[in-house]
């Protein structure tokens, strides 16, 4: 069997970092990693937000055709970033552990309160945006794309006050220093997969491999919560650009029972749909589903089809 791998990842710095991450415990296992850099559509398209250039696949598509044509063995993506459903020649091989899950806020100001009534605070993603006007309304939230670099140059400029950002991508970043509030996960329930660093695979990659890599890279508990997460998602049918948020978590004396708690909010903040339910973990899946069926049925495919119409115009 062969033992050298080629890791296909984007060119980001925290896209390095997670495929640096992945090299290190390839080596541990006795594999010899190669990193390809492999440049996105999400990389180069800078001057949109997310939900104006088509969330779907954006940081993805390419990769996945480098998984295609053998070019890489395997990919790595913040999770995240994967979209709810992968074609079907490709597979989701291993979900590696999670990171503290929560948002924070970064700033400068080493005092920065949140409850003043000018605060301006930079965001690109759709779900932070609709948090924030409903649990800081009168914060202003602004668009801010780029990478975590270019977010941040933005800030030292003075454009906001503070960022919102997952604390993962903080950490890795090793941006921790600038961290002024960690966002409580109740309330500002993160996005599906956040935390997690996604290995991606063509279906056909010899077996054997498959397992060592599976062995050397999937956190199982990680997985379980990860799978549940997003069997929600691909059942609200919409991508990271919609404002649904889910987070799984492993409950009761053996860890054997999955908690969720997920749900959608209106861009404006005014409708929040959020449900918690527990299923053991051999139900996961469908606890994800069947969540998302609940809050789809109780408004929220109301609150998916003014989202829609509004992009439309
Ligand atoms: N959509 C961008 C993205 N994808 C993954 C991360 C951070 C790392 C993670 O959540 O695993 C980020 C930046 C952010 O949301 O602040």
């Amino acid at each position: 069997m062969k033992t050298s791998i080629r890791i296909g990842t984007r060119g980001s710095k925290l896209a390095l970092w997670q495929a640096h991450h992945v090299a290190d415990r390839l080596r541990s296992a006795g594999l010899a990693p190669e990193i390809v850099i492999i440049t996105t559509k999400g990389d180069i398209v800078l001057d949109r937000s997310l939900d104006k250039i088509g969330a779907k696949g954006v940081f993805t598509e390419e990769l996945e055709e480098g998984l295609r044509t053998g070019h890489v063995d395997i990919a790595v993506h913040s999770a995240k970033d994967v979209q709810s459903t992968i074609p079907a020649d490709l597979e989701l091989l291993a979900f590696m552990e999670r990171e503290r899950v929560n948002d924070v806020v970064v700033s400068f100001d080493p005092d920065l309160d949140l409850n003043r009534p000018d605060l301006i605070l930079g965001t690109s993603s759709t779900r932070r945006k609709a948090m924030l006007r409903r649990f800081l309304p009168q914060a202003t939230a602004a668009e801010a794309r780029g990478n975590l670099q270019t977010r941040l140059r933005k800030l030292e400029e003075g454009q906001y006050h503070g960022l919102v950002l997952a604390y993962a991508g903080v950490h890795r970043m090793e941006y921790d220093g600038l961290i002024r509030h960690v966002l409580p996960e109740t309330q500002y329930v993160p996005a599906t997969g956040q935390g997690s660093v996604a290995i991606e695979c063509a279906r056909n990659l010899e077996p054997a491999l498959k397992a060592q890599l599976h062995a050397a890279l999937d956190h199982a508990p990680t997985h379980i919560c990860l799978a549940t997460e997003r069997a929600y998602l691909r059942t609200m049918e919409g991508g990271c650009s919609i404002p649904s948020f889910a987070l799984a978590t492993l409950v009761g004396p053996d860890s054997q029972t999955v908690h969720l708690h997920a749900g959608l909010i209106s861009l404006d903040g005014q409708q929040l749909l959020e449900e918690v339910r527990t299923a053991p973990v051999a139900e996961s899946e469908r606890l994800g589903t069947e969540l998302a069926e609940s809050i789809l049925g109780c408004g929220g495919r109301e609150i998916l089809e003014a989202i829609r119409q509004g992009r439309n115009e």
